[in-house]
């Protein structure tokens, strides 16, 4: 008998908590509770019989464990980890989420937050503030102004599980530090692209008529008080002639959704409109009468530039000396994107040689600037601060955007408008559901056949499908399988958000194939194997001809079947626990496995004996409804025809 038989209980203390039947959730909430923490959210979708804890953890710090010695690994965290979730659970039954809102937000989206949570608004926060905060908070609420940086990450301690971005810009959010905390970001990406359209092309206007100059000039000449005598009226109609717009040549840098607004409006002025959009697609610009051409062709012919691209490690600073010198003569140049995409200092150089003639700024490296900020005082700029997307209607429909949003993380869901994890359409999160809790379960069987002292380096996913491979989305199915074999082992918490990032952190290397198999298409997947190689394992019928543990499943009326045992296959639902037995191929073996368990009061719910030749080697796997006490299963080893056996919880 093999040595591991003695040695087979395995408790994975996060996977087990069984739904009652009458709390089935649906579909759709059960599968995108793939975002969901089982611990400190209080809303917990149950998906079939196991909990699937997708967005956060209480306590996803990341940590440097690596996957060294799989068995006494599992034991470490399986302690830790019972106690935590123990302490956790106690508390997080009937606990309304809490939200903190850092930054003001419209009423509409305050309402729906309220009637879900418990919601904060602590507006100016400062960063001491919100770290002390931060550690009771489910969700976070920003605008531009709060920063969200590691630190906010850290002291969050795993209890945020999703940063709300109330507008477009995540610039503000840390986003490498929320995935590798495993916190989802979302933001609300369309509700202000009309509001920033309208004020980009409002500066554009005020600029080129110098607004704001003019009527500057005349209130500082009217004075109503007795020392009115030494503000003389200002009535300045030469000095403030303008330039004309229609007939001019606007480019436009970034061809997104604020930027093909402003395009289409300044075509509407007349203006001759060309864009600069590396990704931009050409017949989208074309469909609105827009050319793209190349970063130095827009700016080199343009009268006015106006900036509509994210600020990124490439677009920083992308307006610099080296830029300026390129513009024309005279250009006018219109910032509401982000303030960092320009040198100020070079702008101000380019200002004052009179390179460039004007500039209308609505954002800021810093913000608010500095009280001396020489390009806020400059004469021939025109500033406001950060209005883009400050009107009414913007920053109620901007609330509602991400107040959805987050509840829907909250939830469990898989955001729309996750920033730093896959989105997953509606109708493929729905077909892909019962093949996510198999995948989640292939990968916490497979490693659970893993001996004691063997590292985990790679897992091959193999996956058979009717369906043309390209059709095939697997992230989402290579995120569970990922959980599934790093869960057990480690005291890390994973979920969409951070999986591919704590796999690479723990060197862990999933590779993945898809197999077009002669099957029914009606069904996404055929079956899905999991193979770890390079490691020994502790259940030697495990491991395929080819050296690597094995195991296959597929979805059988919508529930996980495990399939295939190394080369024996085998038939049996994946549901509440496993015993896998290698025993000679004899009769009355089933008989006398089942009366060990029966005995102990152990409920066999499925039984499927698999073989490659008749009489000589079976595999037999009994699914039992109980966790058998570890004199049940001595005496399943010490039964003379069982070879080796390995107990395994799902
Ligand atoms: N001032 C405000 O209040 C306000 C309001 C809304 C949006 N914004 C800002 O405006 C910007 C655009 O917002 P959006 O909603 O249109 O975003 P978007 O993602 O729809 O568009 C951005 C576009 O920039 C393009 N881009 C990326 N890198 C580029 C580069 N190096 N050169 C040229 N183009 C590049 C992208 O391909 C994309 O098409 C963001 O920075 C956003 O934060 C500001
Ligand atoms: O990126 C955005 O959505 C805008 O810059 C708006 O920022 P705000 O929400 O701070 O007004």
């Amino acid at each position: 008998m093999a040595s591991s038989s003695t040695k087979p209980i395995f408790t994975p203390p996060f996977t087990t908590t069984s739904s009652s039947s009458s709390s089935q959730p649906s579909t759709r909430s059960s599968l995108l509770s793939f975002l969901h923490s089982t611990t400190p959210t209080p809303i917990s979708l149950n998906l079939s019989h196991s909990r699937i804890s997708f967005l956060n953890s209480p306590s996803s710090a990341v940590r440097s464990l690596s996957i060294k010695n799989a068995t006494e690994t599992i034991e470490a965290a399986e302690t830790s980890r019972v106690s935590r979730v123990g302490g956790q659970d106690a508390n997080s039954q009937e606990t309304k989420p809490t939200i903190l809102v850092s930054e003001k937000l419209g009423e509409a989206g305050l309402e729906l937050l309220r009637s879900f949570g418990d919601v904060d608004c602590s507006y100016d926060l400062s960063q001491e503030d919100l770290c002390k905060k931060i550690a009771s908070c489910d969700a976070l609420i920003v605008r531009s102004g709060t920063k969200v940086t590691r630190q906010v990450f850290e002291a969050a301690k795993g209890k945020l599980k999703v940063v709300g971005r109330a507008g477009v810009g995540i610039d503000n959010v840390d986003l490498q530090a929320a995935t590798e905390y495993g916190c989802l970001v979302v933001n609300a990406p369309t509700a202000n692209t009309v509001a920033a359209a309208e004020h980009g092309i409002a500066l554009l206007a005020a600029m080129a008529r110098n607004v704001a100059q003019a009527d500057a000039s005349m209130k500082s000449g009217s004075h109503p008080t007795p020392f009115s005598f030494l503000f003389p009226r200002q009535w300045q109609r030469n000095k403030y002639v303008g330039v004309s717009l229609v007939g001019k040549t606007l480019a436009v840098m970034g061809f997104g959704k604020v930027g093909s607004e402003v395009a289409r409006r300044a075509k509407g002025l007349g203006m001759q409109v060309i864009a600069h959009d590396p990704y931009a697609p050409a017949d989208r610009a074309r469909a609105i009468g827009v050319e793209l051409v190349s970063f130095d062709q827009a700016i080199s012919t343009a009268d006015f530039i106006s900036l509509h691209m994210p600020l990124t490690p490439s677009t920083k600073k992308v307006f610099n000396d080296d830029t300026f010198a390129k513009v024309k003569t005279g250009v006018r140049i219109i910032n509401v994107a982000r303030g960092g995409v320009i040198d100020e200092d070079a702008l101000v150089r380019a200002l004052d040689s009179g390179k460039v003639a004007q500039a209308a700024l609505d954002v800021f490296t810093e913000e608010p600037p500095p009280k001396d900020s020489k390009l806020v005082q400059h004469e021939r700029v025109t500033v406001t601060p950060h209005l883009g997307a400050s009107t009414k209607e913007a920053q109620e429909g901007v609330a509602i955007e991400i107040a959805e949003a987050v509840v829907g993380a909250l939830q469990g869901e898989l955001a729309a408008t996750a920033v730093n994890a896959p989105m997953v359409p509606a109708a493929v999160l729905s077909e892909l559901a019962p093949y996510v809790v198999l995948a989640e379960k292939l990968g916490r069987l497979a490693v659970q056949l893993v001996a004691g002292g063997s590292g985990i380096k790679s897992a091959k996913v193999v996956y058979r499908s009717a369906r043309d491979p390209d059709d095939l989305d697997t992230r989402l199915l290579r995120a569970m399988i990922t959980k599934g074999i790093i869960e057990p082992i480690s005291d890390s918490f994973i979920n969409l958000v951070n999986a591919d990032f704590t796999a690479k952190q723990k060197g862990l290397r999933i590779s993945e194939e898809r197999v077009v198999v002669d099957s029914s298409p009606e069904f996404p997947i055929h079956t899905i194997q999991v193979q770890l190689s390079n490691v020994d394992s502790k259940f030697g019928s495990g491991v395929s001809e080819g050296g690597d543990i094995s195991i296959e499943g597929r979805v059988k009326y919508g529930k996980p079947h495990l399939t295939r045992v190394g080369s024996f296959s085998v038939d049996v639902s994946l549901e509440g626990n496993l015993i896998l037995c290698r025993q000679v191929d004899q009769p009355g073996m089933i008989g006398q496995v089942g009366n060990i368990l029966g005995e102990q009061n152990v409920n066999v719910s499925f039984m499927s004996v698999g073989r490659t030749v008749k009489r000589r080697k079976a595999i037999m796997a009994i699914g039992v409804d109980e966790e058998p006490n570890q004199e049940t299963l001595k005496k399943i080893g010490e039964v003379p025809a069982v070879e080796e056996f390995v107990f395994l919880k799902l």
